[in-house]
């Protein structure tokens, strides 16, 4: 189902008022004056850039435009036809006064009369008016308030316990339909930093001023209008409310302040507030004011009419209409009067992305023309007074030589910017570091010391630095006592000011890289070092692809020992990495992998020689008791057991255990490994080590998977073994060493999807940053990095259902049931101060040998499940079936209820649960899409109506209901 879920949101139904008495001056929709309908916004200022101050609003009028146009240079400008499609050297100079009046909706085909205009406010009666805040002229307010009520429930523990994607919608508009994710939504308010009630009134205030001053000239009517910006994004808030009336500005002066128009795509958390410098920036407004969810063009259609957005004014049009609306599209989706104006500015992340419409309306190479148009005109491009760098708006040559240097910033977009020329360090104003561009460019003024808006009393370059670059610094090892200045060049070596020495390298260790990762620092990229590069003066380079620029989300993985969260880390990375382990790391993986084997021999050795003592025993009680021979076990004379071995395999086995002992196995293999591969071999073929290998269920110290590799010792500990996937996978101690390690990724395009369209394309092109934290016997020591993970998305906690009957010794020497320690760090982490307001997904994990266990085990082993008493259907069968769960369903469902309240009654929120088989990629990747799931919505909830396409229809929303 694609309805169009941007305009079923936009639509708003005016509430009668039912509130006291009103006081003051009601608001009136006001007729607007058709001659004064106004048709230009800034003028595009390239021309004119290095001479005058721009950008100068003009109100211009209809007439003067269509002169205008004609008389431009631009031959595109005047050849469109508003009919051919592709007829980018169309011959006929057919736009007139005619055709141009004619898609003003100002000549004979009028499409909207000032009657109509008036028209399209009728029936919303002042006191709706008033009550509804501003959505007569801007719907998107009461979407936004639409927005919170969309109640989603993904997925809560399903009745069997086996769907973890599912998606339920709750409620479509009824006010109550808050559930599940209100608590999200609370988060994205306050992202925001400005609550949609609050936009609502200073809205209101606007267009209160505008109805009581009734001021014709566009310049005015452009500040208010533009209230109607569409709430694309969290932060959009910032453009309406605080849009300056300033018309002209002087081009030098740093007047011109930006806040990000997708700033929530990164830093999700920070810095999100209307207190950000506002935005100077005029929209054009469409030509006609139409009834939400209509066509601009023919009036007809509603909400669900799929349409076609013109990315300067925001017009929607029909599938009837559109073509004939933007004409050739000499410059991609604009309505023809809006050809030759730059596009608005919230519309740039959707440059060159086709719509479903176009394709069906065009063909394949029709539909790249045009979006390559739109990408690449010149009119189409970033305009440089956008970009301020170091509190000043560049000039057209600066930003190209920002955009054509060879680590030129990501997802540039207007704003403003710091940028140390000697490190590359670039960011945002009043933010950490965002990335290392090429040094040395000559764009924007001199960095100031409070760029960053650092308070650390250390300065790079000048620059006080921030927080975290400081406690990066530290752990990178650089001395940081007594506030020093530091000088650090573009390849990471670093002097204090004033000397000469180079103390060392910053990014030099490989942790380094590592911790800039997980703090979201940058580090310099391999091309950065080149000095002095050649800065092509050419406009060739085409504007950064939006969808690599899309921000990691960070996916938080923890769990107590032994949950299997290194499994999970490691299937991510098989799953979604095209090369899994690098060379590099393969080798060093085989090494552990073959140290992990020396240690289960010698596991399996220490058994033995327990086994054989046991039966030397036996056999001298049995001696001593009847001197008869126990058969088959014994032989009398020379006192061998079963379980005796040659010399030379005791000798090698002597030896093993005194290593293991002392703790250097790993000291000595992999030297060692060659030496000893043939007695290995040699050994496993023993008729004692066999003997003693059937019995390895009674050695508590080796682990289920020993067997996976004993049973393949010989090849292993060949030289030439190289570890597969599933060796890594199955390995044990092959993750980070210091307990930290991680993998950014995106998940593949799914096969399924109907259409590869590019709207949904970017759902597979999330980026996401797997982070493994390990936590031997709780955090410990790692809690220090908790305090990091500030723009963490999701905590996704892991636990293993099989350790409900397992126990272990703790500090104070009692024995203790795992699942109560998983259950207490759970606790710890869930109320931990780093992780307010962020969602949990908790995996139960190893349904696989839960399952088995529970037909053994009783669940009520564990104390905490003490009151489990399941109803067993009597013919229960251990086949998946709805009607008659089997004995390990009934118990996970009943240890994620467990879970779920004690979320629930420690945060007052809701836990997201999933069963996994960490050792099964399917089961991994449906856990790691569900976490993607929760995000999303997390993040499509606030700019709801900006969703061009949608999976969740309204009529979903209130098909599934509570
Ligand atoms: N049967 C089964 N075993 C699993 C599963 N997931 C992990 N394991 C095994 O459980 C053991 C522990 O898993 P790890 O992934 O190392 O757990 P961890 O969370 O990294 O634990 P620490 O390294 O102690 O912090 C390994 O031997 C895994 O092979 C599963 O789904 N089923
Ligand atoms: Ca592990």
């Amino acid at each position: 189902m694609s309805l169009e879920v941007k305009d079923a949101v936009e639509y708003s139904f005016a509430v009668e008022y039912h509130g006291p008495p009103i006081t003051r001056e009601l608001p009136r929709a006001v007729p607007i004056n058709v001659d004064r309908i106004p048709v230009a916004s800034v003028v595009s200022p390239p021309p004119f850039s290095k001479k005058f101050s721009l950008p100068i609003v003009q109100p211009i009028s209809a007439t003067a435009i269509n002169s205008k146009k004609t008389s431009s240079s631009s031959a595109e400008l005047v050849t469109v036809s508003p009919t051919s499609v592709i007829a980018f050297e169309s011959t006929n100079n057919e736009v007139s006064e005619g055709s141009y009046s004619k898609e003003l909706g100002l000549g004979t085909e009028a499409t909207v009369s000032p009657s109509s205009v008036n028209n399209a406010f009728e029936g919303v009666e002042p006191e709706n008016f008033h009550s509804n805040g501003a959505c007569a002229l801007s719907g998107e307010f009461s979407s936004d308030l639409d927005c919170c009520n969309h109640g989603y429930e993904l997925n809560r523990v399903n009745e069997m316990g086996c769907s973890s994607i599912s998606c339920e919608f709750v409620g479509g508009v009824e006010s109550s339909g808050v559930l599940g994710f209100s608590d999200s939504f609370e988060k994205s308010r306050e992202f925001s930093g400005s609550l949609p009630d609050s936009r609502l009134s200073s809205g209101f205030k606007e267009n209160l001023e505008f109805n009581e001053s009734n001021r014709p000239d566009w310049a005015s009517n452009e500040s208010v209008l533009s209230v109607d910006y569409p709430s694309s994004r969290v932060s959009s808030c910032k453009f309406g409310d605080k849009m300056n009336e300033s018309g002209g500005d002087v081009r030098r002066a740093p007047i011109v302040t930006f806040c990000d128009i997708e700033s929530d795509d990164e830093n999700t958390n920070e810095e999100f507030s209307c207190s950000e410098p506002e935005v100077v920036r005029a929209k054009k407004e469409p030509a006609v004011k139409v009834r939400k969810g209509t066509c601009y063009r023919c009036l007809k259609g509603s909400r669900f009419t799929e349409k076609e957005v013109c990315m300067v004014c925001d017009a929607k049009y029909c599938t009837n209409c559109v073509l004939r609306a933007m004409g050739s599209m000499p410059e991609g989706r604009k309505c023809v009067t809006c050809i030759g104006f730059p596009i608005d500015e919230s519309k740039r992340a959707n440059l060159g992305k086709c719509s479903r419409m176009l394709k069906r309306l065009l063909n394949d190479l029709e539909v790249r023309q045009i979006m390559k148009a739109e990408k690449l005109c010149e009119v189409n491009q970033l305009p440089p007074e956008y970009i301020c760098v170091n509190g000043r708006p560049l000039y057209h040559d600066e930003l190209i030589t920002l955009q054509s240097c060879l680590n030129p910033p990501k997802k540039l977009k207007p704003g403003n910017y710091w940028y140390d020329k000697v490190s590359g360090l670039w960011g945002k104003e009043g933010q950490k570091p965002s990335q290392i561009i090429s040094p040395h460019l000559n764009v924007g003024g001199p960095i100031k010391a409070d760029a960053s808006n650092g308070n650390t009393q250390v300065y790079i370059n000048g620059r006080q630095i921030t927080k975290v670059e400081l406690r990066m610094l530290k752990l990178a090892g650089v001395q940081c006592a007594g506030n020093p200045h530091f000088w650090v060049n573009e390849d990471g070596s670093y002097q204090e000011e004033g000397q000469k020495n180079t103390k060392g390298y910053i990014w030099g260790k490989a942790g380094t890289k590592l911790l800039c990762a997980v703090l979201s620092l940058p580090v310099p990229s391999k091309s950065s070092n080149i000095c002095g590069e050649q800065i092509s003066s050419t406009m060739s380079r085409s504007m950064p692809d939006y969808l690599e620029h899309r921000a990691i989300q960070k996916l938080l993985l923890i769990g107590y020992s032994g949950s299997g969260t290194s499994t999970i880390f490691k299937q991510a990375k098989i799953l979604y990495k095209d090369i899994p382990f690098s060379e590099d790391e393969r080798e060093h993986i085989k090494l552990v992998i073959q140290s992990n084997v020396y240690n289960y021999i010698g596991i399996l050795l220490e058994g033995r020689e327990r086994f054989e003592e046991e039966s030397l025993n036996d056999l001298r009680k049995n001696q001593s008791c009847d001197g008869s021979t126990l058969e088959g076990h014994v032989d009398c004379n020379d006192e061998k057991t079963l379980y005796s071995i040659c010399p030379r395999l005791k000798a090698f086995s002597d030896w093993l255990l005194k290593i293991m002992a002392s703790g250097t196995l790993e000291a000595i293999f992999p030297a060692a490994s060659r030496e000893y591969a043939p007695i290995v071999e040699e050994l496993w073929g023993s008729v004692a080590f066999q003997a003693t290998y059937k019995r390895r269920s009674e050695l508590e110290n080796l682990p289920s998977v020993a067997s996976y590799f004993v049973e393949r010792a010989v090849e292993i500990l060949k030289p030439d073994y190289m570890p597969s996937d599933v060796d890594i996978l199955y390995a044990e101690r092959v993750t980070s060493s210091n307990g930290l390690s991680c993998v950014d990724f995106s998940f593949p395009e799914s096969t399924y999807d109907d259409d590869a369209n590019s709207g949904d394309l970017h759902d597979s092109l999330h980026r996401f940053q797997l982070i493994r934290l390990q936590a031997k016997g709780g955090f410990g020591d790692n809690c220090k990095w908790l305090q990091m993970f500030e723009d963490v998305r999701i905590v996704i906690f892991c636990v293993s259902l099989s350790d409900y009957d397992q126990f272990t010794i703790d500090s104070d020497g009692n024995s203790v049931n795992k699942m109560i320690l998983s259950k207490k760090f759970f606790e710890s982490m869930v109320t931990h101060p780093s992780f307010d307001q962020i969602d949990f997904l908790l995996l139960l994990n190893k349904f696989d040998s839960f399952e088995e266990k529970m037909e053994q085990v009783p669940l009520t082993q564990c104390d905490w499940f003490d009151d489990y008493h399941p109803v067993i259907s009597r013919n229960r069968s251990s086949t998946k079936n709805i009607n008659h769960p089997t004995l390990g369903q009934l118990g996970f469902h009943y240890i994620a209820v467990k879970f779920k309240r004690l979320y629930s009654a420690l945060t007052g929120r809701k836990l997201y649960t999933s069963l996994v088989k960490g050792l099964e990629p399917t089961s991994v990747d449906a856990a790691l899409k569900y976490a993607k799931e929760i995000l999303n919505w997390d993040e499509e909830k606030p700019n709801f109506s900006l969703s061009e396409y949608s999976f969740y229809s309204t009529e979903e929303a209130s098909s599934f209901s509570h």
